[in-house]
């Protein structure tokens, strides 16, 4: 296998929110670009916190995390924009807008089946399903090495879910993906690689 081609590493990882009670112990995961691995497990069995340490938001008690860069798309999309300014602005924000990125927008929304206006509309103006489809898309125009998707498909519909997995899966030519899901059957149909947490911490 080549190094080169991880896009996250993680070594040895061992984590809990308190010490005597560790979440992850010695855990150890790598990524590749073109890869697709889902993190599947019961409420509370750590899907999230993962997701927190791979994004530098919680420091592991031992162990090493190592990553090119990230775009997360988290579950709550109302939590990823802010909300008194339209998608259009927040797009802007984190991404250097010219005519090329302008035509994979375009070509993203009409593959999400969601009409231009809407991003020039404010966050409380779409649906669940819609804002979620946006957090979407802007995370792909970011083009990470390395996607973290929380539940991208919970607000859609079952039509709009197969939609927005092909999009994911068409950009696995340039990064690799980590994707939470409660969906057993979405993780069989999708993933490269399933990581079961109610496994590991059975050992
Ligand atoms: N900030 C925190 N402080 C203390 N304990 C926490 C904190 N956040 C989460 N936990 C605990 O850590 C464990 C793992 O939580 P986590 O949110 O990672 O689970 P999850 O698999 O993402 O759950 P869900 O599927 O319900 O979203 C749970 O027992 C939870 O109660």
């Amino acid at each position: 296998m080549n190094k080169e081609d991880a896009v996250l590493n993680i070594e040895n990882l061992s984590f809990g929110y308190a010490k005597d009670k560790l979440i992850y112990k010695d855990f150890n995961l790598e990524v590749k670009k073109s890869e697709l691995i889902s993190i599947v497990g019961s409420s509370g069995s750590g899907k999230s916190t993962l997701f927190e340490l791979i994004s530098n938001n919680l420091k592991p008690q031992k162990g090493t995390i190592t990553s090119k860069k990230i775009s997360s798309v988290y579950q709550d999309p109302y939590s990823s924009f802010h909300p008194s300014f339209i998608i259009l602005e927040q797009i802007k924000d984190v991404v250097f807008f010219n005519e090329e990125i302008k035509r994979k927008l375009e070509n993203f929304l009409d593959k999400l089946n969601l009409d231009f206006d809407l991003i020039n509309k404010k966050p409380h103006e779409l649906s669940g399903g819609q804002l979620q489809r946006c957090s979407i898309l802007r995370a792909l125009l970011m083009e990470p090495d390395l996607l973290l998707v929380d539940e991208p498909t919970s607000a859609l519909d079952n039509i709009v879910a197969i939609e927005v997995m092909n999009l994911l899966i068409d950009n696995l030519d340039k990064c690799g993906m980590l994707l939470i899901t409660h969906d057993n059957s979405l993780a069989n149909w999708c993933s490269d690689k399933i990581i079961n947490l109610n496994e590991l911490q059975k050992d």
